[in-house]
């Protein structure tokens, strides 16, 4: 059991993602799509962000295809609201995008 998190309202979830260009809030989570020149940019771009999720303790849900991957977050232990424990992770998952070549 993780602690406690309160639920952003609509008005901060706002403000926040405008420092997230292509994330979108859809049913109660947030979410981005990249995409890749190959495969394997994207595969090696799941290991990556598997590393940060351990480090925060914080997972999203993946979904890798072809050239393209998919992410998708909330906070289960927040009723599956999202919270400011999903805009940390996607803010580290920006950071190395671009070092995967993923757009
Ligand atoms: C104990 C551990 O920290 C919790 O189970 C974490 C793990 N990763 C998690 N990830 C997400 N997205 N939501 C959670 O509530 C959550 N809880």
């Amino acid at each position: 059991m993780g602690a406690q998190v309160v639920p952003l309202d609509d008005a901060e979830i706002e403000d926040r993602i405008l420092d997230l260009p292509g994330w979108t809030v859809d049913e109660d989570r947030l979410n981005r799509s990249y995409r890749f020149d190959r495969h394997f940019q994207a595969a090696a771009m799941v290991l990556h962000i598997a590393q940060i999720q351990e480090e925060l303790g914080h997972h999203a849900e993946l979904t890798l295809g072809y050239n393209q991957l998919t992410v998708a977050v909330n906070t289960h232990s927040a009723g599956g609201r999202i919270t400011h424990l999903d805009f940390g992770l996607a803010r580290r998952i920006e950071e190395i995008a671009a070092g995967h070549g993923g757009l």
